[in-house]
C-alpha cells in the first residue's frame, strides 16, 4: 500500500465520480446485503440509540507522547458497530487499530470522546465490560507457555464462570473447529499459527456477546482462515454475537457486514464491503482502500503537486447521488454508522447518504439493561480466584528451574551468611620483636608456675614477662612471627606481611616491675621501656578492633595468671573496670547474632520482591495480565491470588531460613518463636507487596531490576545491619526509621536476643511498621493496576 502523507484529511463527495460499470453480486453477497438491510436501521442519534449498538465510539481523541510532542492516534474518530454484525477494522500498520480496540475493551482511556460498549461505558459499574460479555484476542499470543491447550482453555472458561463440564464440551468443539493439535500439548511447543488459534479458542470459549479479535488469522492457512470466517458468520447470524476483527488481509473482510477503513486517526469510510466496491468501482477492497486514501489526500492537499502523479493513476468513482447531504462537523460526529448503510465517508467532514437505504424501518428493541446486582460490589469473585490460584500454582510448579531457585537461594544465602559473617578473624600474622630474650621462637620459656615475688622479703624479681604475655596472646592469635629487629619487622609489615608489629624492650619486665612496685621513683625512660610497643595496620577497622581487644585481653590474662601464682587477688593487676555478665547477649558478643535478624529479614523481603515482580512482569509483558483484566478479573483479585500462592512459597522460605539459622548454625533465639515466625512472614509479605508496586510501575524487566537494586542498597545500608543507626547522620536516622526493614529488624533482634515479647514497644513498633508498609504497598499497587492505563 502506498504511503501517502494524508493524515487528518477527509473526503468530500466532489472527489467521487459516478460508477461506470455494474458489479456482479454473488449469492453470498446477496445474503449479506439482505442481512445488513435487516440489521441496520436509520435512527436518530441519541444516547439511547448509542446504547443499542454493540459498540459506539464518538469523537474519540487519543494521543501518546507529551503535550509538546504528541503522537495523535485517534483524531475525532466515530465508529458504530451494530449488534449481530461482523465489523472489519482495516488500516495500515500503526494507524491505531489496537489502540482503538484497547479503548473499547476498557484497557486504555481516550483523551476525550465517548465509548459505549454493549449499552454501557467500559469500566463503569454493571457494564459487564471488561468482563465475560467480551471475548478478546489480543495481537500478541498472551498465553501461558507452560500450560497445555486444555489447561489454557479451562483457565479462561473458569474466569467466565463456566462449569468444567461445559468447558470440556466447548474445548472439544473448538479443537475440531480450529484444527488444534492434541490438547495436552504445551502452548510453548506449538507452532506460531497453532498458538494463535489457541489464543482465538480462548477468546471463543465462553461464547461472548462481543468478540474482539486483533489479527486472528495471521499465520493461518487459507482453508482454515475460511473456516474461521465461516464460524464468525455463523455465530453472528442469530444477532446475539457481534465481532470486531482487525486483519491485514483486506480481502478476507469481504464477509464482514461493515468495514471501517482507518487512516490518519479517523475512518475513511465505514461501510459494507459490497457497497464500498460498488461505489468506488474497485476490483478488490484493497483497491478501494487505495482510492479512499488518495481521496483523503486530496481533501487535505487538494492541489498538492506531490500527489498529482499518484492521483492521476487512480481512477476515482463519482458521486452516486449529487443530492448528498452535507452536514456540519458536530452533527456528523453523531451520525457515523447510525444510518446503517449510508456512507459516512469520514468520521468528520462531509457525509453521503444514499437515499434508497435511508428509509426508516422498524426500530431495534431496547438493549438489555446490564445486570446490577451485588456482584459488582464484591471485590473478589470465587470463580475468578479459583482460576487465578490454580493458574499461579500451575505456573509455579511447571517452572522447575524457578522453583529450585526460589527454595535454593534462601538456603544458600543463609549458609553463606552463617559461615562467612561474624566469625572472629584468627591467624592474623603478628610480627614479634622481643629484645628481652634471645630466641627465634616467639613462645619463649618462662617459669609459668613460679611466683616472681620472694615469699619472705616480698621483693619482686619479674623476668620474661614478655614471654608470659606472648603465651597468652598466642591462645587468641596463633600466627606470631619473630623478627630479630624492629626495622626488619616494620619493613615486612609495610609489605603487608604482618597486621601488627609488637616490640618488647630488653629491660621490659624489669621496667614493668619498677613501674608497678615503685611508681613514685620511676623515670619516664623506665615507663617507656615497660610498655610493649604496638604498630598496627588499621586499614581494616574490624581487624584493628579485634587485635586491639586481643592485645589488651592478653595482658589481663597474663597479669591475672601472675596474681594467681603469687596468691594475690586475681584482679589486683587488671584495669579497675569489672565487666559483669551482660544484661542481654552473650559474654563474647558475636556479630553473626547481631546481623542475623537483619540478614534474615533482608533475604525474605528481597526474595519476595524478586519472585513477585518477576512473575507479575512476565505476565504483563506477555499480555496475559491485559487479557485477564479484559476478561473481568480485577487488580485486587490478581494481587490476592499471587499473595495466596506466594505466601505458601514464602512460608517454606521463612521456615528454611529460620531452621538453618537457629538449628544448624546456632544463632541465639530467646524470644517467642511464634512471633518470630510471624514477623518474618510479614516481612516477606511486605516484600511481595513491594514487588507488586515495582511491577506496576515498570514496563520492562530492566527498569524493575533497577528499582529493586536501587531500593535494596539504601534499605540494607540504613536498616542498621551494617552500622548502628545511632552513628548515622541525624537526617538519615529519621529516614532509616521510616524504612520497612529498620524497626522490624530491631524488633526481631529484641525478640531473639533479649527475649522480649510482642508487648514491648520496640517489638510492637517493628510489627506496626511492617503492617503499615504492607497496607501502603498493597493499596498503591491496587490503585496502579486500576488507574495506570495507556
Ligand atoms: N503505549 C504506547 N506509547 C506510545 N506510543 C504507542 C503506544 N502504543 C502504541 N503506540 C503507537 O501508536 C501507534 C498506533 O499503534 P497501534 O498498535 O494501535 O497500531 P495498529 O494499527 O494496531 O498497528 P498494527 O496493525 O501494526 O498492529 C503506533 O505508531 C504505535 O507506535
Amino acid at each position: 500500500m502506498p504511503a501517502y502523507d494524508n493524515e487528518g484529511a477527509t473526503i468530500s463527495m466532489e472527489d467521487v465520480r459516478a460508477p461506470e460499470a455494474p458489479i456482479t453480486i454473488s449469492t453470498i453477497e446477496k445474503e449479506l446485503i439482505a442481512r445488513r438491510h435487516k440489521q441496520f436501521k436509520s435512527q436518530k442519534s441519541t444516547v439511547a440509540s448509542r446504547k443499542q449498538q454493540a459498540v459506539c465510539v464518538r469523537r474519540a481523541h487519543k494521543k501518546y507522547g507529551t503535550t509538546k510532542n504528541p503522537n495523535i492516534i485517534l483524531d475525532g474518530l466515530n465508529m458504530t458497530v451494530p449488534k449481530g454484525t461482523i465489523y472489519g477494522l482495516l488500516g495500515a500498520s500503526g494507524c491505531g487499530k489496537t489502540t482503538l480496540l484497547s479503548c473499547i475493551v476498557g484497557r486504555r482511556r481516550l483523551n476525550s470522546g465517548e465509548i459505549w460498549v454493549l449499552g454501557g461505558k467500559p469500566g463503569s459499574p454493571g457494564s459487564g465490560v471488561p468482563g465475560p460479555r467480551i471475548g478478546y484476542m489480543p495481537q500478541e499470543i498472551a498465553l501461558f507457555g507452560e500450560f497445555s491447550i486444555r489447561e489454557t482453555l479451562i483457565y479462561f472458561g473458569w474466569i467466565a464462570n463456566m462449569p468444567t463440564k461445559e468447558v470440556e464440551e466447548r474445548i472439544d468443539f473448538l479443537i475440531a473447529l480450529l484444527q488444534l493439535p492434541n490438547p495436552t500439548r504445551q502452548v510453548k511447543n506449538l507452532s506460531g499459527g497453532q498458538q494463535r488459534r489457541t489464543s482465538l479458542a480462548a477468546a471463543l470459549i465462553h461464547d461472548p456477546e462481543l468478540l474482539i479479535l486483533d489479527e486472528p488469522t495471521v499465520g493461518v492457512d487459507p482453508v482454515l482462515r475460511q473456516s474461521i470466517w465461516d464460524h464468525l458468520v455463523e455465530i453472528t447470524k442469530g444477532g446475539r454475537t457481534t465481532v470486531i476483527i482487525t486483519t491485514h488481509y483486506i480481502d478476507e473482510t469481504k464477509q464482514a457486514d461493515i468495514i471501517g477503513l482507518m487512516r490518519g486517526g479517523r475512518f475513511l469510510a465505514e461501510e459494507s464491503p459490497m457497497e464500498l466496491i460498488r461505489r468506488y468501482q474497485g476490483e478488490s477492497l484493497e483497491e478501494v482502500f487505495l482510492k479512499l486514501s488518495v481521496l483523503q489526500n486530496l481533501g487535505k492537499r487538494r492541489r498538492s503537486s506531490i500527489l498529482a502523479d499518484v492521483v492521476e493513476r487512480v481512477e476515482l468513482p463519482a458521486l452516486p447521488n449529487p443530492a448528498a447531504v452535507d452536514l456540519e462537523e458536530a452533527e456528523i460526529g453523531e451520525i457515523s454508522g447510525e444510518f446503517g448503510d449510508n456512507v459516512s465517508m469520514s468520521s468528520r467532514g462531509r457525509v453521503v447518504v444514499t437515499p434508497e437505504l435511508v428509509a426508516p424501518i422498524e426500530a431495534m428493541p431496547p438493549p438489555e439493561k446490564p445486570a446490577r446486582n451485588m456482584d459488582m460490589y464484591i471485590p473478589m469473585k470465587w470463580h475468578h480466584m479459583k482460576a487465578l490460584i490454580w493458574k499461579n500454582f500451575l505456573s509455579l510448579f511447571r517452572n522447575f528451574g524457578a522453583l529450585a531457585f526460589i527454595v535454593g537461594l534462601p538456603v544458600s544465602q543463609m549458609i553463606f551468611f552463617c559461615l562467612a559473617i561474624g566469625h572472629y578473624p584468627v591467624g592474623l600474622p603478628i610480627a614479634v620483636v622481643n629484645y628481652e630474650v634471645n630466641s627465634t621462637n616467639p613462645l619463649c620459656e618462662y617459669n609459668k608456675d613460679v611466683c616472681p615475688q620472694d615469699p619472705n622479703t616480698y621483693e619482686w624479681n619479674l623476668t620474661r614477662f614478655s614471654c608470659e604475655y606472648l603465651d597468652f596472646l598466642s591462645t587468641r592469635q596463633s600466627n606470631l612471627i619473630t623478627y630479630p629487629s624492629k626495622e626488619l619487622a616494620m619493613a615486612e609489615a609495610e609489605k603487608g606481611k604482618a597486621r601488627a608489629v609488637l616490640v618488647f624492650h630488653s629491660n621490659f619486665s624489669e621496667s614493668l616491675m619498677q613501674r608497678i612496685t615503685d611508681p613514685r621513683h620511676v623515670t619516664n625512660w623506665t615507663v617507656k621501656h615497660s610498655d610493649m610497643e604496638a604498630h598496627m595496620d588499621v586499614t581494616d577497622k574490624q581487624v584493628e578492633w579485634m587485635l586491639y581487644r586481643d592485645l589488651q585481653l592478653a595482658f589481663m590474662d597474663a597479669s591475672e595468671h601472675l596474681a594467681t601464682v603469687c596468691d594475690l587477688p586475681t584482679r589486683i593487676m587488671s584495669i579497675p573496670v569489672h565487666f559483669n555478665k551482660p544484661i542481654y547477649g552473650l559474654d563474647v558478643p558475636n556479630f553473626t547474632d547481631f546481623a542475623g535478624p537483619g540478614v534474615i529479614l533482608t533475604i525474605v523481603f528481597f526474595l519476595a520482591v524478586a519472585l513477585t515482580s518477576g512473575s507479575m512482569l512476565a505476565e504483563r509483558n506477555e499480555g496475559i495480565l491485559e487479557r485477564s483484566l479484559v476478561s473481568g478479573i480485577t487488580g485486587t483479585e490478581i494481587l490476592f491470588s499471587h499473595v495466596i500462592v506466594e505466601m505458601l512459597v514464602m512460608l517454606v522460605q521463612s521456615a528454611v531460613v529460620l531452621l538453618l539459622g537457629f538449628l544448624l548454625f546456632g544463632l541465639t533465639m530467646k524470644g517467642p518463636i511464634g512471633w518470630v515466625i510471624c514477623l518474618t512472614v510479614m516481612t516477606g509479605l511486605c516484600g511481595m507487596t513491594f514487588g507488586f508496586v515495582v511491577s506496576c510501575l515498570c514496563d520492562t524487566d530492566r527498569t524493575a531490576t533497577y528499582i529493586a537494586l536501587g531500593s535494596f542498597l539504601p534499605m540494607v545500608l540504613l536498616c542498621g545491619i551494617i552500622w548502628p543507626i545511632e552513628g548515622m547522620h541525624v537526617v538519615l536516622q529519621w529516614i532509616s526509621y521510616f524504612l520497612p526493614l529498620t524497626l522490624s529488624t530491631e524488633g526481631l533482634r529484641s525478640m531473639l536476643q533479649r527475649g522480649w515479647s510482642v508487648n514491648t514497644p520496640t517489638v510492637s513498633a517493628g510489627f506496626t511498621s511492617i503492617a503499615i508498609w504492607i497496607a501502603v504497598y498493597l493499596t498503591t499497587s491496587i490503585l496502579l493496576l486500576k488507574f495506570k492505563k495507556g
